[in-house]
């Protein structure tokens, strides 16, 4: 078995300098995951400030001395003080809803800077972004060019679109995360788009400003962008030929972030190699970007309590306080997430299966880490910023987890912790 010297070795914290350990402890920031779990209990959510910053700094300098609005795709980690800090850096937003549109108005964002993403909105959404003024209605079918069109001339306005186009690209990412392949529900087919700019350029609600493409979550590789965009480009000349000038090409978000031991795709290098390719071209088009994963995801953990040890014969599995409620990645995608003792213990480690009190085989977080661990022991699952709480649910009827928000020595609680209450508001017994 391997000791914990061992374990501490193989230690580094995904989201370093902002989780770290500190006298054999770990922190996020100057702020101990030990103090705010006693204080607020567990599970629970932690973000670093700071790590946004950073990450947010990435793509800033990436972008400087170009024209390029990144658009945070808020489906990510919608809490409204995570999207208050983007609004303040001067983020836009990509949103998938009048849920998402809303909270970026009440968060203090700016709609001008939002577009508008998905295959399903509906007449009130449509509505309420054309209200808004949203930068662009990102279209992802004729039909639905057709209703933005209805709903923009009833209302005496003219809808800014873009159409999503399918390049049918592979992003070489998780089956369940790419978006950019003919199969996928997603855009419109690259060999149909030129009809459907034509449409939309004929129809009276509707004003044509851009082009957009999203081919997937967790990329790593800067191939698969460049593959895209020279469908894209090749799209925009034809477009051109036609007389429809476009003002801004949107390539969607998708890098990848470090799970395991995965290279993530820095911003600048995918910027830069997009800005050549636009340069070669002559083109000078505005871009735009919809990162959620790569600003959010290495900037949260969640923290956890271990409940019981329990050995079997064929398994050992440590059964702690959050569920696939909580973290559905792993149920869903089989996903990799670090795990961190929170005060390591100098004892011989096992190996673990972490598992939840949800009453699913699927209900785990990790599988096989190797861990000295003892009952009523704190874990950190790592890299929980990304499509953590924002995919959490009431299964077993379990409220869900607080989320708290680090900057330097203080803390923030950002959300309240569910009560039983909350899990029941709504439901009504029968007379
Ligand atoms: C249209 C669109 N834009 C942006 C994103 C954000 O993707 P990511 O978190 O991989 O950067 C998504 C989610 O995959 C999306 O569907
Ligand atoms: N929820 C996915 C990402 C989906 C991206 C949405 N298009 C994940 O956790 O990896």
């Amino acid at each position: 078995m391997p000791s914990l010297t061992d374990q501490q070795s193989l230690a580094i914290p995904a989201g370093q300098p902002y989780f770290h350990y500190r006298d054999s402890e770990l922190f996020v920031e100057e702020v101990s995951l030990a103090a705010l779990a006693s204080q607020l209990g567990t599970p629970l959510y932690v973000y670093s400030k700071a790590a946004l910053q950073t990450a947010w700094d990435a793509y800033a300098q990436a972008a400087k001395g170009h024209q390029v609005l990144v658009c945070y795709g808020m489906k990510a980690n919608s809490n409204l003080a995570i999207l208050q800090q983007f609004a303040r850096f001067g983020s836009g937003f990509d949103i998938v809803s009048g849920g998402e549109l809303k909270r970026v108005i009440k968060a203090g964002g700016n709609p001008g800077k939002v577009v508008f993403s998905g295959v399903g909105k509906e007449v009130w959404e449509m509505e309420l972004a054309l209200e808004a003024g949203v930068k662009c209605f990102n279209v992802e079918s004729v039909p639905e060019l057709r209703r933005l069109s209805d709903v923009a001339t009833r209302l005496s306005k003219v809808a800014p679109v873009s159409l999503r186009v399918n390049p049918d690209v592979d992003a070489q990412t998780h089956p369940y995360i790419s978006t950019g392949l003919k199969e996928n529900k997603f855009g419109i087919a690259i060999e149909s788009a030129l009809d459907a700019y034509r449409l939309a350029k004929e129809l009276p609600g509707l004003n044509v400003v851009g082009v957009d493409c999203h081919i997937g979550s967790q990329i790593t590789e800067v191939s698969p962008y460049l593959d895209a965009l020279d469908k894209l480009l090749s799209l925009i000349a034809q477009l051109k030929a036609e007389g429809i000038e476009l003002h801004h090409l949107d390539l969607g978000g998708g890098l990848g972030i470090r799970y395991d031991d995965e290279t993530p795709l820095a911003p600048g290098i995918l910027l830069d190699a997009v800005f050549k390719k636009l340069a070669d071209k002559g083109l000078e088009l505005e871009l735009v970007l919809e990162p959620g994963r790569s600003l959010v995801g290495n900037a949260g953990v969640l923290v956890t309590e271990v409940q019981y040890l329990k050995h079997t014969e064929d398994k050992d599995f440590a059964i702690v306080d959050a569920g696939m409620n909580d973290l559905m990645r792993p149920a869903l995608y089989e996903a990799w997430h670090g795990v961190l003792p929170i005060k390591p213990r100098s004892a011989q480690a096992r190996v673990y299966d972490v598992v939840g009190p949800v009453c699913e085989s699927a209900d785990w977080l990790a599988k096989s880490r190797c861990l000295a661990v003892q009952e009523g022991d704190l874990l950190a699952i790592e890299s929980a910023g990304a499509y953590g709480f924002v995919m959490a649910g009431h299964y077993n009827s379990r409220p869900r987890a607080a989320e708290v928000l680090v900057d330097g020595k203080n803390w923030h609680l950002i959300r309240a912790r569910e009560s039983f209450d909350d899990l029941i508001r709504g439901e009504r017994l029968l007379d």
